[in-house]
């Protein structure tokens, strides 16, 4: 079972210190019925024992400090175990290439990481529960049948029986609510839709209509599935709560019929099984919350085991260093191919040989779906060649140093997220994020301030001058910039075109563009222009005629 594992591997520390403790706190709900019983005995002759009152006292203490230490223990392993599970996660996903994270999909990890890890919060300190509550149901077992093992044997029936139809009926409903968890998944999707569209979404009735029904379809198949498992809970509910009036009432009527010792058995034995109505309801309730607890666990692991599996045997990317900054990469007839579900390959680029040198800059041409983009991310190690070789300074970049040579890029991709904080910048120098600001004239707008900018909330030409001033401040021997200038004004457009790219290729940088701009390909030291996921024309040399 992998939540016993999980807890075994997770959160062995506790486990000896939460069982003894859960044993005192049942075997304390068992004293204090005794107790009351023995109380309950002197008051039916008038009289009260100072005695039992400190045992009830030391008793009741007893039950409060370690009900209270399992509860508080546990949580706090429950939610480290959680939060372990997460950053393992995120770790997993860092760690995964592109291809795979795009295939599993972000709303996949998504729900991962939110909705199941969520589930474990929410079921994990209620299954603690329900095993002290376990734990509490044995001690009273035993109270009952040192009683009466008749009576034990009913009320214990009983809350078997109980337990048993309410696991049977959720367990019944496994596919229900893996369809839930999949609907859920949906409403999300349909969300996500609704929210990273929403102009477009108020731009069309239509686009509106379509998206809200889809949410609303994969919502209301939720709600159904929800509802049919809330009437089951209730209608089992009101039978729980009907079976155990029948038990007191068995103890009542049918125990007397067995024993002739009614103050000593038949008092004793109902107010037992009044004690144990409370830790049965709650073992009813928690019980299938396991499995729910497994679903998230095995769609957790899962998503893991795909991130992982991925990575394959592939050796850790960070294990080694470039033994130096590279003045040349290249591809030398790489290869790669996009695939389908089924693995079939839908579309390829290759061999592709191109080379990119420092003191340089490169522009990367060509229509729309042409490979530039995805020429790119071979040549980041952002995807993995399937043949030919990624090469830096003529060397093949073993896999052991692809994390080392990614390090050496700085990359603003045509789908580029800005952070609010620098996160690839050690330490923002505020002076040198001045200058660079005013340079891509956004001092007016933004400025960097304890390692973050002031504020992100710009225009997508504004945001892509931000990336470009965290690009130069993480001051990397290679830049790549994908259509980089696609979104710039006519003025700055010609700014970074005649003027930054030269500064960049002065600092001696390998600077690589993808770029439609045909008015200003004389700039470029290289042009490599690709058609159907091949390199057309490979020139070299600045064009004649020159820049604009
Ligand atoms: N994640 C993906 N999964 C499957 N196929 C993809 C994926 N990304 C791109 N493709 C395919 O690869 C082809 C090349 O895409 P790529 O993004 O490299 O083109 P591009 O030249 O950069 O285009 P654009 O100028 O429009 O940005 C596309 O035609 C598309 O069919």
């Amino acid at each position: 079972m992998r939540l016993i594992r999980l807890i075994r591997q997770e959160i062995p520390q506790n486990l000896r210190s939460l069982a003894i403790m859960t044993a005192l706190s049942a075997l304390s709900t068992s004293m204090l019925l005794w107790v009351v019983d023995l109380a309950a005995k002197d008051a039916a002759k008038g009289q009260m024992s100072v005695r039992l009152l400190v045992l009830f006292a030391i008793t009741i203490t007893l039950f409060g400090v370690t009900h209270n230490y399992v509860l508080v223990t546990a949580s706090q392993d429950v939610e480290g175990l959680i939060h372990r599970l997460r950053v393992r996660l995120f770790d997993a996903v860092r760690r995964a290439d592109l291809v795979t994270v795009e295939r599993v999909g972000r709303a996949a990890l998504h729900g991962a990481l939110t909705q199941d890890t969520q589930t474990l919060a929410r079921t994990l300190p209620m299954l603690v529960i329900g095993g002290q509550q376990a734990t509490m149901l044995i001690f009273l077992a035993l109270y009952l049948a040192w009683l009466s093992p008749l009576a034990c044997v009913m009320a214990f029936g009983f809350a078997g029986f109980s337990v048993a139809l309410r696991f049977s009926r959720m367990a019944a409903l496994g596919p229900q609510m893996r369809a839930a968890m999949g609907a859920e998944m949906a409403v999300f999707d349909g969300l996500t839709d609704l929210l990273r569209g929403f102009k477009e979404v108020r731009m069309s009735v239509r686009r509106a209509d379509g998206v809200v029904a889809d949410a609303a379809r994969a919502s209301d198949s939720a709600r159904r599935v929800n509802t049919a498992m809330k009437a089951l809970w209730g209608q089992e509910f009101a039978l729980l709560q009907a079976l155990f009036y029948v038990l007191v009432g068995l103890m009542v009527f049918v125990v007397p019929l067995f024993t002739t010792k009614y103050y000593e058995v038949v008092v004793p034995a109902t107010m037992a099984a009044l004690f144990i109505v409370g830790p049965v309801g709650t073992l009813a309730h928690v019980t299938p919350l396991v499995t729910q607890t497994e679903f998230a666990l095995a769609n957790i692991e899962s998503m893991a085991a795909l991130l992982s599996t991925a990575a394959g045997d592939a050796p850790d990317e960070n294990a080694r260093a470039l033994d130096r900054p590279p003045s040349r990469i290249a591809l030398r007839d790489a290869v790669f191919s996009y695939t389908d579900a089924a693995g079939n390959p839908v579309f390829s680029v290759g061999p592709l040989s191109a080379e990119f040198h420092a003191g340089e800059i490169t522009f990367v041409t060509g229509g729309n779906g042409s490979g530039k983009s995805t020429m790119l991310r071979l040549l980041t190690g952002l995807m993995p060649i399937k043949g030919g070789a990624l090469l830096a300074d003529g060397e093949p970049v073993e896999p052991e140093r692809m994390q080392s040579y990614r390090d050496q890029i700085s990359a603003i991709f045509s789908d580029y997220h800005l952070s609010r904080r620098l996160y690839g910048v050690a330490d923002p120098d505020p002076a040198r994020a001045r200058a660079l600001l005013e340079r891509l004239e956004m001092q007016d707008k933004a400025s960097v301030q304890d390692g973050a900018f002031s504020t992100v909330a710009l225009s997508t030409g504004q945001r892509k001058r931000l990336a470009l001033v965290v690009a130069q401040m993480e001051d990397k021997p290679v830049i790549v910039l994908d259509e980089w200038a696609a979104d710039q004004d006519p003025h700055f457009r010609r700014v970074f075109y005649e003027e930054l790219l030269p500064e960049m290729k002065a600092k001696g940088k390998i600077v690589i563009c993808v770029t439609h701009d045909d008015r200003w390909f004389g700039m470029a030291d290289r042009v490599y222009h690709m058609n159907e996921g091949r390199i057309e024309v490979g020139r070299i040399g600045p064009e004649p005629g020159g820049a604009a």
